[in-house]
């Protein structure tokens, strides 16, 4: 593939707008974001046979030396659907409360119904200004 494109929200701006990173292959473009991005770690809460592999996965990207000093907003998944692991459930499920040396939060979101999005968004948007002081 010679183009890459991720998408991420604008932060800062006081409308909500998307903001693609674009160029060829190794520009750089994965590094930039490293360095920029918190860790956005979405979990299907219905997904309960495979709490542990994303569990597996979650403590693989923590232990990523680019990422070391990332925040981490989880999104605990579709929500709307009936039995849907709590967001405590999930938290647990992933090992957060042993996450003792990063800042951490987790939201419970329904991406199909919009809700809780930008609020786990305005968490890290607090946390990266707090950090720039
Ligand atoms: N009910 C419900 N369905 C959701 C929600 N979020 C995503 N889905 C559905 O879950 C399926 C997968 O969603 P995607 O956004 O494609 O997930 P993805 O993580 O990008 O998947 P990959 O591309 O396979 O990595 C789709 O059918 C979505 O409509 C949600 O909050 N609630």
């Amino acid at each position: 593939m010679g183009l890459w494109i991720s998408k991420l929200w604008s932060l800062f701006g006081d409308q909500e707008a998307r903001i693609l990173v674009l160029g060829l292959d190794n520009a750089g473009k994965t590094t930039i974001l490293y360095r920029l991005q918190a860790i956005i770690y979405v979990v299907d809460s219905t997904d309960t046979d495979r709490i542990g592999v994303s569990r597996d996965e979650f403590k693989a990207l923590l232990d990523e030396e680019e990422l070391r000093d990332s925040l981490i907003l989880v999104f605990a998944n579709k929500q709307d659907l009936p039995n849907a692991l709590t967001d405590a459930q999930i938290a647990e499920g992933l090992g957060l409360y042993d996450i003792k040396n990063r800042d951490w939060a987790i939201f419970k979101t329904s991406a199909v119904k919009g809700e809780g999005l930008f609020e786990g968004l305005d968490w890290l948007a607090n946390m990266l200004k707090t950090r720039r002081k």
